[in-house]
């Protein structure tokens, strides 16, 4: 089951700078949101936010439930972070990593809710097949799917997704996004997938949040990917082409055209 995440009025300032400015946008249980924009424009500092790390200087964060329960933060999301380094020789199996996810469990006094939990977890990544095999040895697809079966083991209602798909190719890319699209849609749970891939975003998001330093567009893709919108966004002349089904960017703006990567899968 999912949740719904109102984002209202969000401000943050870092230093001497506004890293978000009033932001504001709602995600539904089930939704797989996108959210996209150039290096410093706040993607993970809104993460932060949801995950009760940093306090917004204005504006609030409310989670409810289909009830319209609110609902304590802390204890809905699951988060995997930005790329992690392994050391390839660290002794753990990819079972024994998912189960860390678990709250204070320790080999061998698992309850069987909690092998069930992480056999579903690896189930729901597809890395059924990587239970027994060590970490430190999985590729990095591999391993970013059995990062995101951690995060899944407690049934969170929320995943927020930092750049899962970095440094992989755009194969992996394709898997993971695949991957997280289905668990949206089996489990109900609410994605928050930050990448610099539009076009990976566009194949699997129901909508997308662009952020640039200081401002953001909400919406579907057809909303929000037009010349004029993100001009705005930029404050620079920004088109937006689409060859086939491929969205490219062309902009004297250098952080509009390098926030995009351009794949042929
Ligand atoms: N503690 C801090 N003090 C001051 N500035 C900070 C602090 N933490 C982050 N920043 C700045 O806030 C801005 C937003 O950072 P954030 O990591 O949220 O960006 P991002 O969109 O996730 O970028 P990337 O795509 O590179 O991961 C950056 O300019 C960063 O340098």
């Amino acid at each position: 089951m999912g949740c719904e995440i109102l984002v209202q009025d969000v401000t943050v300032h870092l230093g001497n700078k506004c890293i978000l400015d009033r932001v504001t946008f709602t995600v539904k249980p089930g939704e797989f949101l996108g959210i996209i924009g150039p290096n410093g424009a706040g993607k993970t500092t809104l993460f932060q936010v949801l995950l009760g790390i940093l306090e917004p200087q204005h504006g609030r964060i409310l989670f409810e439930d289909d009830l319209h329960k609110q609902l304590a933060g802390s204890s809905v999301i699951g988060y995997v972070p930005q790329a992690r380094q392994m050391d390839p020789e660290v002794p753990m199996t990819s079972w024994d990593f998912v189960s860390l996810g678990l709250p204070h469990k320790i080999r061998p006094w698992f309850t069987s809710k909690d092998r069930t939990a992480i056999k579903e977890a690896l189930r729901l990544t597809d890395a059924e097949s990587l239970s027994d095999k060590m970490i430190g040895k999985l590729s990095g697809g591999e391993r970013q799917r059995v990062y995101l079966a951690q995060a899944l083991v407690r049934n969170p209602q929320i995943l927020l997704l930092d750049e899962p798909t970095s440094n992989l190719d755009p194969g992996a890319q394709e898997k993971m996004a695949a991957v997280v699209a289905r668990i949206c849609n089996e489990t109900g749970t609410s994605v928050l997938f930050i990448s610099h891939d539009v076009n990976l975003i566009a194949r699997y998001a129901h909508r997308i949040l662009y952020l640039t330093k200081g401002h953001y567009a909400v919406g579907t893709v057809e909303e929000v990917m037009q010349s004029d919108v993100l001009s705005n966004l930029y404050g620079n002349t920004v088109e937006v082409m689409k060859k086939g089904t491929k969205l490219m960017l062309v902009s004297d703006a250098d952080d509009a055209v390098s926030s995009i990567c351009h794949h042929n899968s």
